[in-house]
């Protein structure tokens, strides 16, 4: 009989366990934490959330709904984290999705089958047992964001550094580094937010980018900066996008040498938003130093490429997450680089019955993603939609590399970086040419024209 398993509860197992309970596909949800909501749970007890007490999303609160569910008219436009998990849990309930769910247990292996289908073991938490199911299809939403990564190979002499060093992803509040000399290393969203935050009790702050980012107000131009992700500006070509968003930068917050940042390299288009309106205040107050790469440390210091030299107490590596599928073996499904050999960022080309979930990254909207990608892994598991074939969708994906690799900086994080409007138009596509894949495999005519994969998710 067919059943599915979807691995993880956080917000891309419960879309796809929303999409696949209204399409009445049997199906069951295993989350290793005692509760859904995957990093959106603040100290989760699966070890998966690095939230950290003062955490307000750095989109908007339309960006991170469903579809299916706006956020309450009564959320302010940059939800709370435990604002945000309150509404994942009134997903679950509206749409029953809390019997599907077998919490407290963690997939620890999911091997294919030869003749077709997937093995998937168990262990609930408290269990004796493993247990051991075969599933027709295993739907990975397991999250991205919760392996942390730290420099490799170390830092030199980071192992003779007798500070604290911890990675974001353990940090909870400011508290313990008062009246410290804290060096943040990443300006990503978590090394400019935390760095920001520890900066007003601690008694210096570096921040360290070896690559400086643009950073971008929440608001532009009295929008939610998120928005300008989805909005016409949007579909204009690259080459006025860019030079367009950073004019627009450069009216609403000024130079980057009034904050003390040299002029990034990179486009502003060409990485994930950093976003931080108090990143840009204790800059300019002289509460936050903006620092380049790291050289090496010392016992108490740290050497910059510059040469300057600080003595810190402290270290927060806010070097960012690895993609990781601790349940597969290396050899069925890994993405080593941060990049993923997935059809549309979601179907492996040679792995029937597998999917992913959630492994598009954009730089605002998310959660409104996640439902049709569900709904297109539903229509392949009813055959209301059929793939193209193995070697289509895996020259498909060279395309989208080679175009991806021209747009975005060379770097782990940009692996799974999209544009949400591009991403979504190659969804519609793909629909519309299973759909007739679908109709001319009913019809056995082998002479139709068979469509094309679609391949433009940058
Ligand atoms: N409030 C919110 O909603 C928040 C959301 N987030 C989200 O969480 C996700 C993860 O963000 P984050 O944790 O910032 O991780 P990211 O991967 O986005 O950023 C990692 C940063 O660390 C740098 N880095 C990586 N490796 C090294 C290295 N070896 N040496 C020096 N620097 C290095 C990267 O530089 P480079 O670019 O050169 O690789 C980058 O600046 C993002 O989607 C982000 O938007 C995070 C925090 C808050």
């Amino acid at each position: 009989m067919r059943r599915t398993c979807v691995i993880g509860a956080g917000p891309s197992g419960l879309a796809a366990s929303r999409v696949l309970a209204s399409r009445g596909i049997p199906f069951d949800c295993y989350e290793a934490g005692s509760g859904i909501g995957g990093l959106w749970r603040y100290g989760n007890d699966n070890g998966m959330s690095g939230v950290y007490a003062s955490l307000h999303a750095n989109i908007s609160k339309e960006s991170m709904s469903f579809s299916s569910l706006p956020m309450p008219d009564s959320y302010p436009v940059f939800p709370h984290h435990t604002q945000v998990l309150a509404y994942l849990e009134s997903y679950a309930e509206t749409f029953g999705l809390h019997g599907h769910i077998g919490l407290r247990t963690e997939v620890t292996s999911v091997r294919p089958v030869e003749g077709g289908g997937w093995e998937v073991t168990r262990r609930s938490r408290g269990g004796a047992e493993a247990e051991t199911d075969r599933y027709t299809e295993v739907v990975v939403a397991n999250g991205h964001h919760w392996d942390p990564r730290l420099p490799d190979p170390a830092v030199p002499g980071a192992g003779v550094f007798e500070g604290s060093a911890v990675h974001a992803h353990a940090y909870r509040s400011p508290e313990p580094y008062a009246g410290q000399r804290v060096l943040v290393v990443g300006m990503g969203n978590s090394g400019c937010e935390i760095a920001a935050e520890i900066s007003r009790s601690a008694a210096r702050t570096f921040l360290s980018a070896r690559a400086v980012a643009h950073v971008f107000p929440k608001m532009l131009l009295g929008r939610p900066a998120d928005h300008w992700a989805v909005s016409r500006a949007a579909v204009l070509p690259r080459f006025l996008k860019d030079p367009g968003m950073a004019l627009l930068l450069r009216l609403a917050r000024g130079a980057p040498a009034l904050y003390g940042l040299p002029e990034p390299v990179r486009r502003p288009l060409a990485a994930h938003p950093s976003t931080s309106d108090e990143l840009l205040v204790q800059l300019a107050r002289g509460a936050v130093t903006a620092k380049p790469g790291i050289r090496s440390f010392g016992r108490d210091s740290v050497s910059f490429t510059d040469g300057s030299r600080e003595t810190v107490d402290a270290v927060v590596y806010a070097t960012g997450y690895s993609l990781s599928f601790p349940f597969l073996a290396p050899a069925v499904f890994a993405a080593p680089d941060g990049r993923t050999e997935l059809y549309l960022r979601t179907v492996p080309p040679r792995l029937p019955g597998l999917f992913f979930m959630g492994l598009a990254q954009p730089a605002g909207a998310a959660f409104p993603l996640l439902e049709p990608q569900a709904e297109w892994i539903a229509d392949l598991i009813e055959g209301e939609v059929l793939l193209p074939t193995p070697a289509e969708m895996t020259r498909s994906i060279a395309r989208a590399r080679e175009r991806h690799d021209k747009v975005y900086a060379p770097s782990y994080r940009h692996g799974i970086e999209i544009d949400i409007c591009a991403y979504r138009r190659a969804l519609r596509r793909e629909l519309r040419a299973g759909r007739r894949r679908a109709r001319r495999a009913d019809a056995r005519r082998p002479d139709a024209p068979r469509p094309a994969p679609v391949s433009d998710t940058v």
